[in-house]
């Protein structure tokens, strides 16, 4: 009989809690066809709308003919801004605090942009419709180049915005200017850079790009006119949000709007936004009284919907002759499009860019960005990082390269030199942040070690020997990366979109008979939350994992959060859920206290269950306790068991890593072919090992993607280049090389858990990782930048640059 009482390690196990590589619960539906997305929700008498969009990057619209449209059968109406305006409508906020148009209220100002929405009975008869509307234009000049928009005599792009001196972010300098971001001291800065024995200067360019994820966006719109009710399910990463600005915008009260965020095919940053799209939806249904739906296609995705990066970064970094970094200076044209879509917490017009100084301790610095419009698509979301964190650690990884090389140094032992050291934390960096926590020296020399960095130097050279002696035409780079992140927006003080405080929430209701369920104001896209917080829960309360459900993106059921993005699910919604637990537990002690006849302070929490202190036999299982809560409660105390957590996390979280990547470039042919990656990524305390590793995979191979060879690219007269996936590079099998993951942990001090997020560091890390690779390639031969992506015809141009092919 007595090998039968599990023992310790056996309870543990049968949580499945923290730590442990649980398999992914939503695989189980995901892979048998069983996911329920946006394009999925089939209703009753459900019409379809489809976007008329423009042609031209930037013309006046002076007529919309829609009478041979109306004629097409099975359409219903062609809506256009005339139809909108009445309603308040044409034009709708963004969230960096500019507008935008719904539908083309008297010009376009960039290839793609909504001119009229067309709704059918069904997406085919839609789709003809579109075709059959036809639009006078008069072309206006473009302009697609951030600083020549700056100039004095550039046209005009926001007609709308005419004489305001002001806008969202501050004065405005220009027509074509959105905001000036300052941060840092410049003229200490400046001083700095006057004296310093080393100024290493260079302009590093981060090209736009796109997320593109397999689902693209779209949203059902349901308007029930007799209960006065309207249901929106869509692409939403934040749908509370969504649910509040369409209560906003619409006048229609919050609590008869329902947003369901369904499954989700990736978001990576391109669903934090509001588009025309859902905008219209909503606004044809009301019309007709029908539920509604639209969903882009690949090449409206690709076009229209928020683009990331094209932020043009001038630096300059201060050193002493033995490498000592002594100050950082940095202006940022960004290019915003055609309006300011950027999805960053109010107070942070260029994100965290001013996270810029990276991992290491310099003294000084001053960062200026300056926000710009051009005729291109809006948005500026994140793509895998953290508002603007992927341009500010490219930045100040390729400006340690561009030093190493300028002072003649190795570019790890630059790095180790200037790391903030161990006992520096709580770190405060000359651009504002204070770093949480961070052991870089340690992580570094793990990296280094792993991959055998003095022997890959040395076969570098040996390589590099051949290559000059006509015996091989490839080159070996060595790409290196210590990156710091900084996720889990974030404190209330000084994070929120249009005014929501960025805290998160999780509610936990235990059942009678011991099993749970836990709802949450985030929303996965594929990032395995109802595997993760289940095993958060576990950990905390003693049920099993796989006795949790999760429920995630109805804001009928789910307290309200801020959504998922910036990776601030776990660090935020994550330490509400460990918060929410606890109370939970604090009640289950009572109750345990209670049916064993004992004071609460006399039991204490074992894995599952509550014992008596120093008389283990003696103790209550929280199923027991379960059961108690509904039908012993201690007099005075409430019956039931479930608690909810609204946490506003008193600082952001830093995870950090360190990256080495290694490539051999085939000079004649321009190909870059990676040998190795390795990954080090320090997240705090983990919760599920198997789910990091997969993010980090997929993080480095959209990095791959994305310094390798993806680009969303404009012609001069703003056409769009690659609005379809035949230009548009998605790696596949073939591109992908094999990543080696590894780990050290330090845990964040603030968070309850000690957890920070995970999912977009290895975008952070990994594009810049790739580019030193590439770079380090051709650095015997002088090159010090080039701008991505590095695909075979730019990496075959340095070459060719260089005099390597005469
Ligand atoms: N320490 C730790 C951390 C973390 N984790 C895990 O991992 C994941 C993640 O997390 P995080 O980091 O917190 O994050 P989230 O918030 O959740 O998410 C977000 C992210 O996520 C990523 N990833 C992914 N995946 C997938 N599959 N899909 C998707 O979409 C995506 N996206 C991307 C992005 S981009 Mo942005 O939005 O850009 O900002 S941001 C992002 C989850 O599950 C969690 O729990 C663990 O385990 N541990
Ligand atoms: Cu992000």
């Amino acid at each position: 009989m007595k090998d039968e009482v599990p023992t310790t390690e056996e309870r543990v196990a049968n949580l499945k809690g923290m730590g442990s590589s649980r398999k992914r619960v939503e695989d189980v539906r995901f892979t048998q066809g069983r996911g329920n997305y946006v394009d999925d929700i089939k209703l009753d008498g459900m019409l379809f709308g489809d976007f008329v969009r423009s042609p031209y990057a930037h013309a006046r619209v002076t007529t919309i003919h829609t009478e041979e449209a109306m004629k097409v059968p099975g359409v219903l109406a062609v809506i256009t801004a005339a139809d909108l305006e009445p309603l308040g409508l044409h034009w709708m906020p963004t969230l960096a605090g500019d507008k935008q148009m719904v539908l083309a209220d008297g010009k376009v100002l960039f290839q793609g942009q909504e001119v009229a929405f067309v709704v059918a009975t069904d997406r085919y008869a839609a789709a003809d419709g579109v075709e059959a509307v036809e639009v006078d234009y008069e072309e206006l000049p473009v302009v697609v180049d951030p600083f020549k928009a700056m100039e004095p005599d550039a046209p005009v792009l926001r007609e709308d915005l005419e004489g305001q001196t002001e806008g969202a972010h501050g004065p405005r300098r220009h027509h074509n200017h959105i905001f000036t971001w300052e941060q840092g001291d410049k003229d200490a800065t400046e001083a700095v850079m006057a004296e310093a024995d080393v100024v290493a200067e260079e302009m590093i360019y981060y090209h736009r790009t796109h997320p593109s994820p397999l689902e693209t966006c779209g949203s059902v719109a349901s308007m029930d006119k007799v209960t006065g009710k309207l249901t929106l399910w869509g692409t939403f990463q934040a749908p509370h949000a969504i649910r509040t600005v369409v209560s906003l915008i619409s006048g229609i009260a919050e609590h008869n709007i329902r947003v369901i965020s369904p499954d989700i095919g990736g978001g990576f940053g391109n669903k934090v936004g509001a588009y025309a799209g859902y905008v219209c939806s909503v606004v044809a249904s009301i019309v007709t009284g029908k539920p509604v739906k639209w969903v882009e296609d690949r090449m409206e995705n690709l076009m229209s919907t928020a683009f990331a990066r094209d932020y043009w970064m001038q630096g300059k970094i201060a050193a002493t002759k033995e490498g000592k970094i002594t100050g950082l200076w940095c202006h940022t044209t960004a290019d915003h499009g055609g309006f300011d879509a950027c999805a960053d917490p109010t107070k942070f017009p260029a994100g965290f860019m001013n996270i810029c100084t990276g991992s290491y301790d310099i003294p000084t610095a001053y960062l200026a960005v300056d926000g710009v419009y051009t005729n291109k698509a809006p948005g500026g979301v994140a793509y895998r990082c953290s508002f603007r964190v992927t341009e500010a650690a490219y930045f100040i990884e390729r400006m340690i390269e561009v030093l190493a090389i300028k002072l003649n140094m190795d570019a790890a032992e630059l790095r180790r030199i200037n790391f903030i050291k161990k006992e520096q934390f709580p770190y405060n960096s000359a651009l504002g942040w204070e770093y949480d926590s961070g052991d870089y020296h340690t992580a570094w020399d793990k990296a280094l070690n792993a991959v055998g960095y003095d022997d890959l130097r040395a076969e570098q050279a040996q390589q590099l020997e051949d290559f000059k002696a006509g015996k091989t035409r490839r080159l070996m780079g060595i790409g290196l990366t210590h990156f710091t992140e900084i996720v889990g927006a974030g404190p209330v003080k000084n994070c929120d979109i249009l005014g929501l405080g960025m805290f998160d929430s999780c509610e936990i209701r235990i059942h009678p008979t011991g099993s749970a369920i836990a709802r949450l104001g985030t929303i996965s896209q594929g990032q395995g939350h109802a595997t993760t917080f289940a095993q958060i829960i576990a950990s905390e309360i003693g049920i099993p994992a796989d006795d949790i459900t999760l429920e995630e993106g109805d804001t009928d059921t789910a307290p309200y959060g801020l959504g998922t993005y910036g990776s601030r699910s776990t660090p935020v919604a994550g330490a509400a859920t460990a918060m929410a637990g606890r109370k939970i537990k604090a009640k289950a002690q009572m109750i345990a206290a209670y049916l064993l006849e004992v004071h609460d302070d006399d039991v204490e929490f074992d894995v599952d269950r509550f014992v008596v202190k120093g008389a283990p036999e003696r103790f209550k299982t929280m199923k027991e306790i379960a059961f108690a809560a509904y039908n012993q409660a201690i007099p005075g105390v409430e019956p039931g068991l479930e608690a909810v957590s609204y946490y506003d996390p008193p600082n952001m979280t830093y995870p950090f890593g360190a990256y080495i990547c290694v490539l051999d470039i085939d000079v004649d042919t321009g190909e870059a072919e990676v040998r190795k990656f390795y990954a080090l990524d320090d997240c705090g305390t983990r919760i599920n090992p198997m789910i990091i590793e997969g993010q980090v995979h997929g993080g480095l191979t959209e990095a791959l993607a994305i310094a390798m060879g993806q680009e969303i690219a404009y012609d001069e007269m703003g056409n769009n280049k690659s609005a379809t996936l035949m230009d548009f590079f998605i790696p596949t099998s073939w591109e992908t090389p094999n990543y080696e993951t590894d780990h050290t942990t330090t845990p964040s001090p603030h968070h309850p858990i000690g957890a920070k997020g995970v999912g977009e560091s290895p975008n952070v890390g990994g594009v810049p990782c790739f580019s030193n690779a590439v770079h380090d390639a051709f650095r015997p031969f002088g090159l010090t930048q080039s701008h991505m992506p590095h695909d075979h015809w730019r990496i075959w141009k340095t070459a060719n640059g260089l005099g390597l092919h005469s």
